[in-house]
């Protein structure tokens, strides 16, 4: 992508913890220069010291966007920092915390993206979905989009109360597709194969299905694709499929009824 303006103008990122951290490394390898970034955080890491972004406190006046990248419990302690921040657009990625807790802190007249990105960013694989308060206008959706896409897809909500859904679908996603590795790893061991050739074939099967999924074709033909009628996949399935809806549907909800309750 072309960061022109947003390398003449500045990014300061507030947090850099594994999601920001994840989000960095994105868009440093995108070609982002370290030198038009400038960090805030009170515990920079090895990675981080290590990338030549800007740690010494030092920011813009107006930055072309500043992420907000702490933990929602953080909020307080953390916003002061971007006091004499003007004319930014300020990207949130906190689950929980509404457009309106950021107005009430930067008021209304300031240009706020909310956004729920996931790690697969530090690999320029995530999915972000984005909204936007009244005051942000649609070059400030189409600069939080083209930021976002340096790291994965970009989708756009139509309303902020979708946000808590998608934070439980893909925001917290990754977490759910890595225990499936390690539920698959640690059933091919109690098949009786060696822990290291079972996580190779389990995190080489979620990877290469993953990959398959993304070629288009409809989740259910691919499915079926596997899966001989009588044969091995219809065994499993028949196992699988009788939880795994149900299953899948209260961790969302879980994770959705969090991100309300994050709300305060
Ligand atoms: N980890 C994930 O997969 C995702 C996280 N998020 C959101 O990203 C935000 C950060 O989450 P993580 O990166 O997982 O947490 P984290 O704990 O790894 O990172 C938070 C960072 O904030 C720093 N920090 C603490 N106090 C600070 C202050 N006063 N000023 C500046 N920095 C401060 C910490 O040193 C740390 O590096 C959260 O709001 C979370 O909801 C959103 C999507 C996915
Ligand atoms: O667990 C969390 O609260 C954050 C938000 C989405 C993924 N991680």
């Amino acid at each position: 992508m072309d960061f022109t303006d947003i390398e003449a103008r500045g990014v300061v990122l507030l947090g850099c913890g594994k999601m920001g951290g994840a989000m960095l490394a994105g868009w440093l390898d995108r070609g982002l220069s370290p030198g038009a970034v400038h960090v805030i955080d009170p515990k920079p890491s090895d990675w981080l010291r290590n990338t030549g972004v800007h740690l010494d406190g030092g920011l813009p006046d107006s930055p072309a966007i500043t992420l907000i990248a702490v933990k929602p419990q953080m909020m307080g302690d953390a916003l002061p920092a971007l006091q004499d921040l003007d004319d930014t657009l300020y990207v949130s990625i906190a689950a929980g915390t509404t457009i309106g807790a950021f107005e009430a802190v930067f008021g209304a007249e300031a240009r706020i993206v909310r956004a729920m990105p996931n790690t697969p960013a530090a690999i320029s694989q995530g999915i972000t979905a984005i909204v936007g308060n009244d005051a942000a206008t649609a070059d400030d959706l189409d600069l939080a989009d083209l930021f976002l896409s340096a790291v994965g897809e970009v989708v756009r909500l139509n309303d902020e109360s979708e946000m808590d859904a998608v934070t439980g679908l893909s925001g917290s996603g990754p977490a759910y597709v890595f225990h499936m590795i390690e539920a698959m790893t640690a059933a091919g061991e109690a098949q009786g194969l060696a822990p290291e050739l079972a996580l190779r074939l389990a995190r080489a099967t979620v990877a290469g299905a993953g990959a398959l999924a993304m070629s288009g074709e409809d989740p259910e033909q691919l499915r079926k694709n596997v899966t001989s009628p009588n044969g091995t996949t219809q065994a499993g399935l028949e196992v699988l499929m009788e939880e795994l809806q149900d299953l899948m549907a209260r961790t969302v909800a879980a994770a959705a009824d969090r991100s309300r309750e994050l709300r305060g």
